[in-house]
């Protein structure tokens, strides 16, 4: 039989057993017709012996494939059918019947008539075998009719379970060669995932097999896999990327699970893509964070809620110098020291105002409130050394959220610690003398401040200023000056408590923050020390320099702000100032009163020069040889409208220190030039006159030329002017000062060093300077006839200058003993209320006209 034929019969048994039930049936009824026919009731007349026979072949033929019918259908369902002994008597009961026909009919020629008896006899035996087990087969089918039904129910459940599947389910059925090999599958089933992965309609893949639409399920070994489940009944379960099945446009990753059914297979395939693609990405997302924990430079510990550790990274490790496996299964209250967790659950408990005990509670109790704490703590380290380090405590949870664990990162804080201390210490104190820094001592002041307030306790702030230390500095140079002010540092430090603070606020000047005071007079005990420590001269390189401080003491709660504080201290020390230095003076509402004053009398100044009320006097010179008026000293004087008349001494200061000097300067050489130049020309006379100027106004850019412009403008000759200028500006700028020096005496004008012998340093250095004239402080000259030091220094002045051909001028001679004194001593110039006060310019006039003929010394 060829392959296809045989493969024809295989495909169609159940339609060919159809055909041979329609055949047998068939033949029957031709045999009904052709018995009609013989007995000459259906056509009439005789029946023909070869028809009789074509009929007899007919039933024959009809019976056969009744009976092999039955037989087929008995085999095929022998295991589904009940009772089939009943069809089996059924059978045996239609051969016999059939055979019985046979013999009767002699269609196998003459036979005995005993095996016709016997084959009716069986024939009937059979039937009423089948006729007594009808009811019991009966029930049978009816039982099958009920499983049939719930089976058909059940199918469509599953039908409509598979459909609503989220996997793509298949099933198959095998298609078979002749000789019963399995060649392919044809889908049977499919549900809607299926349909949607596959790409194709149900329609066009029901009845369609499996190898001719997808023809590489031959190479990828699918094909083969359905196989093997179909022949070994072993299902398969496989992950793998499906071609025929697509998820967003690719190939599908699915978990394939094909069992055997029936003579076929049924497939499930759960699309993994998407979980696949989730897996990846976290296997990245581990791997990276397990990179990002080994490598990290930070200490990383995981511990559970009790505080048991059950991981540590590498870094962990290294700085606790622990191995992992020792601190695993360790309490993390083993790297903390045990007061430190007890300090940090009392201020956690007040935080969170629910008590925390002293355990691990202090790293739990915040992360179970979902909060990360972050704090500064110290690791013990496994040889028990302290690590200082910055650590955050947060919580660790499962996937619903729960809090099942901590994790600690810590870096170390030593390093950073030990840089930002030093850059704080940098920041916040004075690089000389090691004392803290003004932005230091404000935030202490702070903090005192919010003490005194909330335990109403006292303290006092010291503003300490070194009397004359800018001389000291001048004189001997910055290392020297430098020198004192460490000492001076040190010596405040010797007198102060730990608690107290004391910082260097200027240049030359100290704050002392005394804290915790039991009474107002400690402050000033405190005060008076500082004074006496200070006492004792500081020895710099081979001098012996005597400094002393003069002191201002304010106290909390008089003043309440730290500016206000420091204010005040301010005013009472400027009052120890002029009280004659190396001196405390406390802060009183009186003291603040004269600050007021001062501001009044600054912002009156300012406006003072623009409304014209400022004057000249001229206080006369007087030659000690002849007597004769030589010049004049031109002092300056303010009217002020709202504070009356005010003298250089109270005013000049504040015009320094605001600067109004350089104008008021200006102006009062232009007048004095203008006055004594007209002056000379009303009087037909020389008068010299000599002016003050300050260190400020010589340092002007443009003086040398405003002197010239002076000079031009009021006629008055060059060499009539002097300018006065202080001993303390030679010393301090001694270069810049020669140049000024020369420069004006290059236009013809004279030099003068006005108060000279106050300077702290050696008189020599007037050498290097050409001075015309010096002028002795009248704190010598008043004191010359009676005190032998005043006298030797007078003395030696005169001495030094006339040995440098410069003239001397005695200040403040007031006595006709001092001017005698003075005159002894060859002193060349006099001035003082012993010869006239300082005059109006009218006053001078007269008294000018008259010493005109007579000496000063001849009227008086
Ligand atoms: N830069 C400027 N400074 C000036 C100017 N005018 C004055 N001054 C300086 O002010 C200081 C005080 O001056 P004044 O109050 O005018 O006092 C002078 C005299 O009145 C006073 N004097 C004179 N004779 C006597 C005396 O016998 N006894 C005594 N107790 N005082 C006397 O001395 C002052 C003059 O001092 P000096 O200048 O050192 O010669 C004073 O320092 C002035 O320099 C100005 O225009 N510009």
């Amino acid at each position: 039989m060829s392959f296809r034929m045989r493969q024809f019969i295989t495909r169609n048994q159940t339609l060919l057993l159809r055909l041979a039930c329609a055949a047998g049936g068939l033949m029957i009824f031709a045999r009904l017709l052709f018995d009609g026919w013989r007995d000459g009731g259906l056509f009439g007349g005789p029946v023909n012996p070869r028809v009789h026979r074509t009929e007899e072949m007919l039933a024959w033929m009809a019976y056969l494939a009744l009976a092999l019918a039955l037989a087929v259908f008995l085999y095929r369902n022998r295991k589904l059918l009940p009772s089939n002994w009943v069809v089996g008597a059924f059978g045996v009961a239609l051969v016999a019947e059939i055979l019985g026909h046979m013999a009767r009919s002699r269609s196998f020629g003459e036979v005995p008539l005993v095996v016709v008896n016997l084959l009716q006899i069986f024939g009937a035996a059979a039937a009423a075998l089948t006729a007594l087990g009808l009811p019991v087969y009966f029930r049978g089918i009816q039982r099958l009719a009920r499983l049939a039904s719930k089976r058909a129910a059940s199918e469509a459940r599953l039908a409509a379970t598979t459909e609503s599947s989220l996997d793509a389910i298949f099933m198959f059925e095998s298609v078979r060669d002749a000789t019963g090999e399995l060649l392919d599958f044809r889908f049977t089933f499919i549900n809607r995932n299926a349909e949607t992965m596959i790409g194709q309609p149900r329609e066009r893949l029901l009845g369609a097999r499996l190898g001719e639409l997808f023809p590489n399920v031959y190479q990828d070994g699918r094909m083969a896999q359905l196989r093997s489940v179909v022949e070994t009944g072993r299902p398969l379960v496989v992950e793998t990327t499906a071609s025929t099945l697509r998820s967003k446009g690719v190939p599908a990753f699915c978990r394939i699970h094909a069992v055997k059914l029936e003579d076929g297979v049924a497939v499930s395939a759960a699309n993994l893509s998407e979980l696949k693609q989730a897996n990846q990405e976290m296997k990245r997302a581990l791997a990276f964070n397990k990179a990002i924990v080994s490598s990290s430079p930070f200490s990383i510990i995981v511990a559970d809620l009790d505080g048991t550790i059950t991981a540590v990274n590498p870094a962990a490790a290294r700085m606790l110098w622990y191995g992992a496996e020792e601190l695993i299964g360790n309490n993390i209250a083993l790297l903390h020291d045990q007061q430190e967790i007890a300090r940090r659950a009392r201020t956690l408990s007040q935080e969170l105002m629910r008590p925390v005990s002293a355990n691990s509670d202090v790293f739990r109790q915040k992360a179970l409130l979902g909060l990360t704490d972050e704090n500064e703590w110290s690791y013990i380290r496994k040889d028990g050394s302290r690590l200082l380090v910055q650590l955050i405590v947060s919580a660790v949870e499962d996937e619903t959220g729960a809090v099942i664990g901590l994790m600690g990162i810590a870096h170390d804080l030593s390093e950073r610690k030990q840089l930002s201390d030093s850059i704080y210490h940098r920041a916040h104190h004075d690089p000389l003398t090691g004392l803290p820094s003004r932005s230091l001592l404000r935030d202490r002041m702070e903090v005192a401040i919010e003490r005194g307030k909330r335990f109403q306790s006292l303290f006092s702030v010291l503003m300490i200023d070194l009397d004359n230390f800018k001389r000291v500095n001048d004189s001997l140079g910055h290392q020297a000056g430098d020198a004192i002010l460490v000492e001076v540092a040190n010596r405040l430090r010797s007198c102060l408590r730990k608690v107290d603070t004391i910082a260097r606020y200027g240049g030359d000047e100290f704050v002392v923050l005394l804290t915790e005071l039991r009474s107002r007079s400690h402050a000033e005990t405190v005060g008076r020390k500082i004074i006496a420590a200070l006492a004792a001269p500081i020895v710099v390189g081979n001098h012996e320099i005597a400094v002393t401080a003069s002191i201002g003491l304010s106290m909390f709660p008089d003043s309440i702000e730290p500016d206000e504080l420091l204010r005040h201290a301010d005013v009472a020390m400027y009052r120890s100032k002029a009280l004659g230095r190396n001196s405390l003076a406390v802060f009183t509402p009186g003291l603040g009163r004269e600050l007021m004053d001062k501001l009044k009398l600054e912002s009156a100044l300012r406006t003072a020069l623009d409304r014209d009320e400022f004057y000249l006097v001229y206080q006369p010179q007087v030659s000690l040889k002849t007597g004769q008026l030589t010049g004049v000293e031109a002092l300056i004087r303010w009217k002020s409208p709202a504070l009356g008349l005010v003298m250089p001494g109270d005013f000049i200061p504040v015009a320094e220190e605001t600067g109004l000097i350089v104008s008021i300067g200006e102006w009062a050489l232009r007048t004095a030039c203008d006055q004594i130049a007209q002056l000379q020309l009303d009087l037909r006379r020389r008068l010299n006159v000599a002016v003050n100027l300050s260190p400020r106004q010589v340092h002007q850019k443009d003086f040398q030329t405003m002197i010239e412009s002076a000079l031009l403008e009021s006629g008055l000759p060059a060499n009539s002017l002097e300018v006065e200028l202080t001993e303390h500006l030679l010393m301090r700028d001694s270069e810049e000062s020669l140049e000024i020096i020369e420069r004006v005496q290059a236009l013809g004008v004279k030099v003068a060093i006005d108060d000279f012998g106050t300077g702290f340093s050696n008189m020599s250095y007037i050498t290097r300077f050409r001075i015309d004239r010096l002028k002795i402080d009248q704190s010598f000259v008043s004191r010359c006839v009676d005190d032998q030091n005043s006298l030797a220094v007078t003395t030696a002045i005169i001495a030094l200058a006339h040995s440098l051909r410069i003239d001397v001028v005695a200040e403040g001679v007031e006595t006709p003993a001092q001017a005698a004194v003075l005159r002894d001593l060859r002193c060349d110039f006099a001035q003082g209320y012993l010869y006239a006060r300082p005059l109006s310019l009218e006053g001078l006039r007269a008294m000018a006209s008259e010493t005109t003929k007579q000496s000063v010394l001849e009227s008086i």
